[in-house]
């Protein structure tokens, strides 16, 4: 069986070698030429660990190509799976352009029976949308052939990403015909994961609940943490109980700046625009919004009050990207903070090791040391921003040489509070009491 996967971005990509590895022959389909062009030098268009040795051995050995012509390559594929970004657009909802003209481009060059795969993040109901789009650009062509349209969410993470495509906890499909439930179960035969067909609807409802419910609980754990720090109560504590309690489970119980990325932010907003579309308002999930706008400021606040003043402070900035083992700053906590620094006329030195590219771009003129120690170096204070290892590593008992106060802010919770205080540093965290 041979597959295309159109939209070689994080997913794309990362599905195109997971299915190589799985022995399918893939085509990535890309409508960026340059990506296309790069991808078939094995490099890869985002940093993700481990990912590029792999990529360069299936471009190798012919299991894996890349291209930007869809129509021939829709000739020798028999699966289409879709991966194109479905960002916010400027009310929230998501902005369906891209899959509304790779379903286009997919009627009108369509010769024979395929299966289309949704694995885009796409609101309820766009798969209806699609498959009427494709139905009437064969039309145009005076053509009667059928095609299944199936929907089939992606869950991975990024910077786990090539982990949760090969061993998915779960796979959905949401599908409407025996035929094409019975390929996709054939295609998906060889991958040991729960296996839930359902309807295509549905598919595309449980994608955006399952993120809804993941940044719940943030925000969530995030809410508490401000009431710790009023009640003289450790979130980290608070967390470690909850979580053992297998019902609630400790995973998305880690306090802290927020949840940033691609998907989570842009997902939930989707969410409330199609509630807001539907008059069926979603309470919970406009509270965890309004959390998570609000908790960065609510962190500054806390660093602004302990240095009295920010004006002319010199701020060690650790880590950008939205999260660890990831290039991409999306939605990242840093940026806020970084704006928040600006605006209060604090000067500030900033380290990430992957991320801190994507960051200039956007905050040309603030210092980037290549090192955490360059970063620390004459700094009145230490703000952890994303738990990179390295950063967690840092030898706190050496580096508190090189700063002009040693005052560490750790919003992830990332080092030991008693330790660091120990060590002999002002300490504070999120939702735990400063030491
Ligand atoms: N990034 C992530 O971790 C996850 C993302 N998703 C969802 O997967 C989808 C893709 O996300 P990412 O990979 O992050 O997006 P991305 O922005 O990294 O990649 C999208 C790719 O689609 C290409 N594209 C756009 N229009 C095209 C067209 N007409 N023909 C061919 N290619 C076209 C773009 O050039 C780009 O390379 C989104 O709906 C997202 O919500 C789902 C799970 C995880
Ligand atoms: O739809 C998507 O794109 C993906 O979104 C998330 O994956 P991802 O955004 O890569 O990263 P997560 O590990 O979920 O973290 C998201 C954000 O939440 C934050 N987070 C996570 C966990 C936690 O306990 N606390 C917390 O603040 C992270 O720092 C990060 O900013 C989901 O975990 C994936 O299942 C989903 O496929």
């Amino acid at each position: 069986m041979k597959v295309a996967v159109i939209g070689t971005g994080y997913v794309g990509t990362t599905t195109s070698i997971a299915f190589a590895s799985q022995g399918y022959k893939v085509i990535g389909i890309d409508n960026d030429e340059e990506k296309i062009k790069r991808l078939n030098q094995s490099k890869l268009p985002f940093y993700e660990e481990g990912l590029d040795g792999i990529l360069q051995k299936y471009i190798l050995d012919g299991t894996l190509s890349f291209t930007s012509n869809l129509e021939e390559s829709m000739e020798q594929c028999d699966i289409l799976f879709v991966t194109v970004g479905t960002p916010a657009s400027q009310d929230g909802s998501a902005d369906l352009s891209s899959v509304i003209e790779v379903a286009r481009q997919i009627g009108s060059v369509m010769k024979d029976y395929k299966v289309i795969v949704i694995k885009s993040t796409v609101p309820i109901g766009t798969g209806a949308k699609l498959k009427n789009i494709i139905q009437s650009e064969l039309k145009k062509r005076q053509l009667d052939i059928s095609f299944d349209l199936v929907s089939n969410p992606e869950f991975l993470r990024q910077g786990k990403a090539l982990h949760d495509a090969v061993y998915p906890e779960r796979i959905v499909i949401g599908c409407e015909t025996d035929k094409a439930r019975e390929i996709m179960e054939e295609f998906y035969k060889n991958v040991k994961s729960k296996l839930l067909f359902t309807t295509v609807r549905d598919a595309e409802m449980i994608k955006y609940a399952s993120n809804a419910f993941l940044a719940t609980k943030i925000s969530f754990i995030n809410e508490l943490a401000r009431i710790c720090e009023k009640t003289e109560t450790n979130i980290v504590q608070v967390a470690k109980g909850m979580g053992m309690d297998s019902r609630i489970n400790p995973q998305f119980l880690q306090a802290g700046l927020g949840f940033g990325g691609s998907c989570f932010p842009k997902d939930t907003k989707a969410l409330l625009a199609l509630a807001s579309e539907k008059e069926t308002p979603m309470n919970i999930l406009k509270a965890v919004l309004h959390v998570n706008q609000t908790q960065t400021d609510w962190f500054m606040e806390k660093v602004k009050k302990t240095l009295n003043s920010l004006s002319g402070k010199r701020i060690a900035i650790l880590g950008l990207t939205f999260k660890p083992q990831t290039d991409d700053i999306r939605e990242a906590p840093s940026l806020k903070i970084i704006n928040y620094l600006i605006k209060h006329k604090a000067h500030m030195a900033a380290y990430d090791p992957q991320g801190t590219e994507n960051v200039k771009k956007i905050y040309p003129d603030i210092r980037y040391a290549t090192t955490p120690l360059e970063a620390m170096a004459g700094a009145d204070a230490v703000l952890i921003v994303t738990e990179w290892k390295e950063i967690i590593d840092i030898d706190w008992k050496n580096a508190k040489r090189v700063l002009s106060q040693p005052i560490v802010f750790d919003g992830r919770n990332a080092l030991d509070s008693a330790i660091m205080s120990k060590l002999g540093y002002y300490y504070m965290g999120v939702g735990i009491l400063k030491s």
